[in-house]
């Protein structure tokens, strides 16, 4: 048990259950806009030894059963199949009545239905939702309370709940700055499945054509580059998340693969007919449809934006770039070095989590003599 600091005498209690990257950045979000005691509730006790240092809760516990019966928020933060054992846990317990219990895994269906026929007989309000930000690292230490600021968070009415009770629930996340919408969790569960459940198989599946050919050609990794890199960064993810996500979206996921696979036959035979016009127009319908999706900052894509500086091939020319980026006091998300060939230029690409943010280092590096460039 994790000692509770001296901020307990407030009237609101919110109890995470679940206190990785997103349980911790929804609490630090929760701690920005309200006061609240905010209390912690995970498995691995590292976890809230750090989110107590982190100043993220006041309060850990290994076991939820002595902590939620006074609480006036649950939010479960477990990977899925997790949760639907928390809500068996929650569904013994006695609860506060009219308690708002929500939950941010990546699935809806099958969370829907067991909070619907293990809570119907109870006093609670229970609404689902699904933050659409997040990152390929896990653990409570890389939470921050701005992860889902211009993000869409998904909100799917459940038992005992209704609009004002989602309205109710808005206010409480309203420091994660995210944008609302609401979905039954069906058409959730296919959105999600086509936006970031089958990108993530393909990803991973690209690892694992490029590991396999590395055994043969070791040198292959070191010839992963931007394209590898960007295209698979998600594969780094919690694979135990993962593994849930796809079973519990499975009924989505397996005609998505399908179709995936009839995709690529497609392609297999346009390269094979040697059909020059066919793959070009693969490539560029693609490309149309790509463009034409709502800016980064709209939240369809993660709120990342780039700057990309063109660097001369001399030792310590990125801590120089970083260094005047840091004088200003301005953050960088990323930094990557898309070409460093001997005696040319490089293009560092530098990502900030804000527009305003790449004003400035654009301001502040052109001033140093840097050439600059945005390309959306
Ligand atoms: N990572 C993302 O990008 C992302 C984005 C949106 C939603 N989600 C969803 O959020 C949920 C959490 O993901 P995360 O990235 O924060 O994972 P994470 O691994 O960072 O955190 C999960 C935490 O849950 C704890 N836990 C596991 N079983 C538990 C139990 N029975 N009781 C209490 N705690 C338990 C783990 O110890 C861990 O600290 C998942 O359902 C995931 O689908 C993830
Ligand atoms: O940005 C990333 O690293 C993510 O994988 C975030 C991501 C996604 O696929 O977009 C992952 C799973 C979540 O359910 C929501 C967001």
């Amino acid at each position: 048990m994790v000692q509770p600091s001296n901020k307990t005498n407030v009237s609101k209690k919110v109890v995470v259950i679940g206190l990785g990257l997103i349980g911790g950045s929804v609490a630090l979000a929760i701690r920005n806009s309200h006061y609240v005691q905010m209390i912690g509730i995970d498995v691995h006790e590292p976890s809230l030894k750090m989110a107590t240092s982190l100043q993220i809760i006041d309060y850990g516990d290994t076991s939820a059963e002595e902590n939620v019966g006074d609480a006036d928020v649950i939010i479960i933060a477990t990977p899925v199949s997790k949760t639907l054992e928390v809500l068996e846990i929650l569904a013994q317990e006695p609860l506060k009545p009219g308690v708002i219990i929500t939950d941010v895994g990546s699935t809806k269906k099958t969370v829907l239905s067991e909070s619907e026929r293990l809570l119907s007989e109870r006093e609670v309000k229970f609404i689902g939702g699904h933050p659409m930000a997040g990152s390929h690292k896990s653990g409570v230490q890389g939470s921050r309370a701005d992860l889902f600021e211009n993000a869409f968070y998904v909100l799917t009415t459940g038992v005992g709940a209704d609009s004002a009770d989602v309205e109710e629930l808005k206010r409480w996340l309203i420091g994660t700055n995210a944008r609302f919408i609401e979905l039954d969790a069906s058409l959730h569960d296919l959105f999600a499945g086509s936006v970031s459940h089958l990108p993530h198989i393909v990803a991973a599946s690209l690892v694992h054509q490029l590991s396999r050919l590395g055994q043969q050609y070791p040198l292959i990794g070191e010839l992963a580059a931007g394209g590898f890199r960007d295209i698979t960064r998600i594969a780094s993810a919690n694979p135990v998340m993962w593994r849930d996500i796809l079973l519990h979206n499975k009924d989505v996921l397996i005609p998505m693969i399908e179709r995936w696979q009839s995709d690529m036959q497609k392609v297999q035979g346009l390269i094979e007919a040697e059909d020059d016009r066919g793959l070009q127009s693969f490539f560029s319908d693609a490309k149309q449809y790509r463009d034409g999706l709502p800016s980064k900052k709209k939240g369809a894509i993660p709120a990342f934006y780039d700057l990309f500086v063109d660097v001369p091939d001399r030792p310590g020319v990125i801590s120089e770039v970083t260094g005047i980026l840091a004088n200003h006091n301005i953050s960088i998300t990323n930094i990557q070095i898309i070409e460093a060939r001997e005696d040319i230029m490089g293009v560092l690409r530098l990502s900030f989590r804000r527009e305003t943010d790449r004003q400035r280092g654009l301001d502040c590096l052109e001033a140093e003599q840097f050439s600059t460039y945005i390309s959306e």
